[in-house]
């Protein structure tokens, strides 16, 4: 009889462990309900403060034996290494995002401890490329519930976040209609429109400071709520009066917690005050699918896709699914390929010699007269490419995302001498593996020309080594399966298409127009030292001065 509370106690963290639930009933009933039915069974006297010391008695031992149970030879992690904090909870790990350093953070946790490290409970991050193909691929495992937790919600997560491959992969189909080469054509107007624009209002700031950061965010966020939605913002135009920009950046920071926390996400999605400006922004995005529903298709925007308009025989998904799917666009499109243009720009800026080169393939193909926006020219600009994509390398826009979970009730994955037990999360961090000396020589040094030795376009020999490099002699290293800026695997960005065209559209218009210089007085370390880490990483401000070119 001694024992039996001890067993409710084992019962009850068996079946936490076991049985993964959103349900707060199911979580009150396993916390509460025990004690009290025990109490209620076997206390000669019921009183308030029986019950209730019953029922603290039965969660301080609960969590002591969750705890004892986390940190034992018992748990099916134990043998990879790992902070005894991760270890024992995965708060620990969720306190860290907070401060929008956990890039840093789990770079640091590698080196310390190896390839395979403990990031939680039940959570590993990897940091080995060689295992990416297995866990991202086309049989690789499933991807993990952290969007639940970031859309606060329990059912339905945006595309991105289902965890069912199968339904994940149907979902994607009109993703993948809607961003095809075939439909990006149609988008081109609209990069092209809007690039005028932002080119419009840097000339009104001729000679002076602007601040490209800020500028590139309102640009992406327009134009991709004419891409998703077929309109409804004018942030370069008006500001951003109604502080959606604002909302996004502070709404990512709570996602970026509740990502790591998933139930705690479901949660706190029950008490709207708790995490304003998430839901409002959630809310902002079901005002611009309602908007968009009811003005109906007039132009091949992705709602066009996602609305299944395309394929008349087919019936309109339902709309919080419409919702859900628009703000991963809004999300997923603009913060991202800011980020990117903010990080190309500070290259620019702060590594001249790339900045004559890049001028120089600028002005061969888009010489004054040519059309700002036209795209027929970019296949050939192989040094716009290389530099774009060193500026994803060095500086991946998500830099810590990409999570998978083997479901709780599968068979583990046995990949080489690793096994992953159900019920394991594990991220691969695209920082840590870009900048690791395995997989990219000078892997923190911004090199371009790496892009194009790799691809056969320049000999080594021919290539000045990046301003790090002590010497000439050195093995080129240049792995790119870790280059994981648009994840890899058919789960991987289906926006990258999209987000390339629009970058490289941008860059050589500003290029044409612009001579760009760093703001008097702004000390470029800021640049890394201020990046915040919220699922898509925000950038520093960037302040710049531009003047007008003569020969443009
Ligand atoms: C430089 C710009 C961008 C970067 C670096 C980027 C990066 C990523 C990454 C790392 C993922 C995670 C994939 C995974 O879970 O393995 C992702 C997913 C996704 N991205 Fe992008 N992205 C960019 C732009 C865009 C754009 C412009 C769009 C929309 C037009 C977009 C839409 C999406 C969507 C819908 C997903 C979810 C894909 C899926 O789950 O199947 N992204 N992106």
């Amino acid at each position: 009889m001694d024992d039996l509370p001890l067993l409710f106690v084992q019962i009850g963290h068996q079946l936490f462990r076991r049985h993964e639930t959103y349900s707060i009933a199911i979580h009150a009933l396993l916390l509460f309900g025990a004690p009290l039915l025990l109490t209620v069974g076997t206390a000669s006297m019921l009183t308030f403060g029986v019950l209730l010391s019953a029922c603290w008695t039965y969660l301080v031992t609960l969590i002591l034996s969750i705890l004892l149970y986390r940190l034992s030879h018992l748990h099916p992690l134990s043998k990879y290494p790992g902070p005894i904090c991760c270890r024992a909870s995965k708060l620990w790990h969720a306190c860290v995002v907070l401060k929008g350093r956990q890039h840093e953070y789990l770079q640091a946790l590698h080196e310390r401890y190896g390839d395979v490290v403990r990031i939680g409970p039940n959570d590993l991050s990897i940091r080995d490329a060689s295992l990416i193909p297995a866990i991202l691929g086309a049989s690789g495992v499933p991807k993990g519930p952290n969007f639940h937790g970031s859309m606060l919600t329990a059912t339905n997560p945006p595309m991105v976040g289902i965890q069912d491959t199968r339904l994940h992969l149907t979902r994607r189909r009109p993703w993948a209609r809607g961003l095809a080469l075939s439909a990006l054509k149609e988008y081109d107007r609209l990069i092209g429109k809007r690039t005028n624009q932002l080119v419009h209002l840097l000339e009104n700031g001729h000679g002076t400071v602007a601040v490209l950061g800020e500028m590139f965010g309102y640009f992406s966020y327009d134009l991709m709520c004419d891409m998703a939605f077929g309109g409804g913002a004018e942030l370069m135009e008006e500001g951003d009066p109604k502080k959606v920009w604002c909302l996004l950046t502070e709404g990512l920071e709570a996602g970026a917690f509740f990502h790591q926390m998933d139930w705690l996400g479901v949660y706190f999605g029950h008490i709207p005050a708790v995490v304003k400006p998430l839901q409002t922004f959630l809310m902002h995005g079901k005002t611009l699918a309602l908007e968009r529903m009811q003005r109906g298709s007039t132009r091949r925007d992705l709602f066009h896709y996602l609305n299944e308009e395309d394929l008349p025989e087919k019936t309109s998904p339902p709309l919080q699914q419409l919702v859900d799917d628009g703000i991963l666009a809004i999300v997923g499109g603009s913060d991202t390929t800011s980020s990117c243009l903010t990080s190309v720009f500070f290259a620019l800026l702060t590594h001249p010699e790339t900045y004559v080169k890049l001028q120089a393939e600028v002005d061969k193909y888009y010489p004054a007269g040519e059309e700002l926006c036209a795209t027929k020219h970019h296949r050939d600009m192989t040094y716009l490419h290389a530099v774009i994509n060193e500026a994803l390398r060095l500086f991946p826009p998500v830099m810590t995302l990409s999570t998978r979970k083997v479901p709780a009730r599968a068979p583990g994955v046995h990949i080489r001498s690793l096994y992953i037990p159900p019920g394991t999360s594990i991220s691969i961090p695209p920082y840590a593996l870009q900048r690791d000396p395995r997989n990219f020589s000078f892997p923190s040094a911004f090199w371009p020309e790496r892009w194009l030795i790799a691809s056969g376009q320049i000999e080594l020999e021919d290539a000045p080594p990046p301003s790090a490099a002590s010497s000439r002699i050195f093995e080129f290293v240049h792995n790119e399966v870790a280059f994981m800026a648009f994840s890899h695997g058919p789960m991987n960005c289906v926006g990258k298409g999209f987000a390339l065209q629009e970058i490289r559209t941008v860059v050589c218009a500003l290029l044409q127009r612009f001579s760009f210089r760093l703001g008097e007085g702004w000390d470029p370390r800021e640049y890394e030292a201020t990046v915040r880490d919220y699922i898509v990483s925000s950038r520093p401000a960037l302040p710049v001065i531009l003047e007008r070119r003569t020969s443009s």
